[in-house]
């Protein structure tokens, strides 16, 4: 969860900030305990340092300054295809997903995928995602259980 939060940060001056994406991984994982009134510290996990308020600040200075970075989404998506393509198991997941979406965009596909824990997921799903971006595809993303399956995460 806090690489998916340095990810989401990733064009912010925040970018290597790793305290600031673990008290925001810590913040929402604490948001979902206390519906089942439970906190962090029942399950061993740290306090958080940082205040709610502040997490929503820097939150949105930091999307603030994704919006007025200059960003080459160009070179970003060069490095991590490059990436995808030398993993033989990716590159099949992409290529099958990828030609599905230019083959039938009229008919809206949905894609499912699956994989052991730290297969790289995650890293094949933030490739399509930018690449459809790029391509101006529109993408939404979403789970079938957990935190991920949240609409607000
Ligand atoms: N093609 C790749 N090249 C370099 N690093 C990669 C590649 N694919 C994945 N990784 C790295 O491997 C690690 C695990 O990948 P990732 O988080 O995408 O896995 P995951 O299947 O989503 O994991 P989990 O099921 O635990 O959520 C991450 O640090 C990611 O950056």
């Amino acid at each position: 969860m806090i690489d998916d939060f340095k990810y989401r940060h990733r064009y912010s001056n925040c970018r290597n900030d790793f305290e600031l994406f673990t008290q925001l991984a810590l913040n929402r994982i604490e948001s979902i305990l206390l519906q089942h009134n439970v906190c962090l510290t029942h399950f061993g996990l740290p306090s958080l340092t940082m205040t709610e308020d502040d997490l929503r600040l820097l939150t949105l200075v930091s999307e603030m300054e994704e919006e007025i970075a200059l960003v080459d989404k160009d070179e970003e998506l060069a490095v991590i295809t490059d990436k995808v393509k030398a993993n033989p198991e990716q590159l099949a997941a992409f290529n099958t997903i990828m030609s599905a979406v230019h083959g039938s965009r009229d008919r809206g596909n949905v894609f499912y995928l699956k994989g052991r824990g730290g297969c790289g997921k995650t890293f094949l799903l933030n490739t399509i995602i930018l690449t459809c971006e790029m391509e101006g595809i529109l993408i939404q993303v979403s789970a079938f259980t957990g935190v991920a399956a949240r609409p607000d995460y």
